[in-house]
């Protein structure tokens, strides 16, 4: 958060014209690239530093000035510990920036500093053309995540649903992985961020599963965790700071359409159908849907989908406004990801300004639409209505 303060307060007129003056491979990188290392910074990832601090020399590409001061301050943090120097005056915009980024990190150990540094590198390296090694889709892939793939490349972080033969319904566990994975990527070094499914689907909403997992203090406080959990899945979305992109690549139904509302750009193959079948299973809309979808389409046909569940193809949903733009199947993957390549390289902190600028304003009445339809939704899943639906659910299933 420090940092992205510190970026903030180069948005300002004066601070532009000295970021924009921030040399590559001068003011700010000296320190990291000379190999004079303090043997304060001895430890346990001596050696990846030592590398890190090397390979930051071969990088072809600018990585942009707030990165180059993210390197700067825990280069410092590594080797000196907690920024030691008086605060630059108001009008050394540079070392003032510099000072900034080193102070934010506080008391952080140099340990993990080194650790921070060697990571940001690896990050730098993985999206800079200096390697001339191709990296393996594996080398790409973000461990941790159970039921996403999350890469990143050219710019864009990709997050992908992966549960293809339940048709990405979406489990407690992946709403917590998915929150974990906007955190990341909210951080990471991308431009823009990419949601999809894998498999025939986008994702057949909330795995109704997870109103079977009963814990010892019943249904009630099932329903409590879950709206809790909605509630905070959906904020994550709300206060999502960079373009976030869907790639609908199939049906999408429930959450997965519901909260479309929040995205910045919908891209739909022509086989994607957006269905939200509340009514049918006892339940009401969330993912601020009660609010984004009458505002984007006209209460009239929000109606037809929040409350009798029409289902939509792409091109319905195209016409209502809740898609961007639909493409042929056959072509969807190349025309859609050329697209978003060219998008990524477009100047990143005015589009996460612009996006601000166009979201920020409806922040708060978000949060308070969210909380109340989770509030609602806690109350709907200990209804009979509800419960007799998600039965109905898994008894087809049984017959079948
Ligand atoms: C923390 C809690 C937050 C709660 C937020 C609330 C959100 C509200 C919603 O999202 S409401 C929407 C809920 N979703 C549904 O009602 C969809 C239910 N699924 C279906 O209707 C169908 O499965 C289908 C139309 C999506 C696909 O039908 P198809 O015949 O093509 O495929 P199958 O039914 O055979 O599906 C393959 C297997 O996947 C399982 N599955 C699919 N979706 C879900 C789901 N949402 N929940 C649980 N399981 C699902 C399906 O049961 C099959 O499993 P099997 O192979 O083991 O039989």
């Amino acid at each position: 958060m420090a940092l992205v303060g510190v970026s903030g307060r180069l948005a300002g007129c004066y601070c532009l014209r000295a970021v924009r003056s921030l040399p590559f491979c001068s003011s700010l990188q000296v320190p990291a690239l000379q190999l004079h290392i303090s043997k304060t910074a001895m430890g346990a990832c001596q050696k990846d530093f030592e590398s890190a601090v090397n390979q930051v020399k071969l990088l072809k590409k600018d990585p942009g000035n707030e990165v180059k001061l993210k390197l700067y301050a825990l280069y410092k943090q590594a080797t000196e510990g907690p920024c030691n120097t008086p605060k630059p005056g108001l009008f050394d915009l540079i070392n003032k920036a510099k000072w900034d980024a080193w102070n934010a990190l506080g008391n952080l150990p140099k340990e993990t500093a080194r650790q921070n540094y060697v990571d940001l590198v690896s990050g730098l390296r993985s999206s800079s053309d200096s390697s001339s090694q191709v990296k393996s889709e594996a080398d790409k892939k973000r461990a941790g995540y159970d039921t996403l793939v999350i890469t990143s490349e050219d710019c864009i972080t990709k997050i992908m649903l992966n549960r293809p033969a339940k048709k990405n319904a979406l489990t407690t566990q992946m709403y917590r992985e998915i929150m974990l994975a906007l955190e990341a990527a909210s951080k990471d070094d991308s431009t823009i961020t990419v949601f999809t499914g894998n498999g025939d689907y986008y994702s057949s909403g909330n795995d109704l599963t997870n109103f079977t997992d009963i814990p010892p203090g019943g249904i009630e406080e099932k329903a409590k965790n879950s709206a809790i959990l909605l509630r905070d899945f959906v904020d994550c979305f709300i206060d999502f700071p960079k373009p976030l992109v869907a790639v609908v690549n199939g049906p999408a139904v429930g959450i997965a359409v519901t909260i479309l509302g929040l995205f910045d750009l919908v891209y739909a193959s022509d086989r994607a159908t957006f269905h939200t079948p509340f009514s049918h299973l006892g339940q009401t809309p969330e993912g601020c849907s009660s609010y984004t979808f009458p505002k984007i389409m006209g209460p009239a046909k929000a109606v037809e989908m929040l409350i009798f569940g029409k289902k939509l193809t792409a091109g319905e949903a195209y016409a209502q406004g809740l898609v961007t733009e639909v493409f042929p199947d056959s072509t969807f993957q190349k025309e859609v990801w050329t697209r978003l390549k060219a998008y990524s390289k477009l100047s990143q902190n005015a589009m996460h300004i612009s996006k601000q600028i166009i979201r920020n304003h409806e922040k708060e009445k978000l949060h308070a639409i969210n909380a109340e339809e989770s509030r609602i939704l806690q109350e709907r899943w200990l209804s009979d209505e509800c419960m007799n639906a998600v039965m109905d659910f898994f008894s087809r299933k049984a017959k079948l």
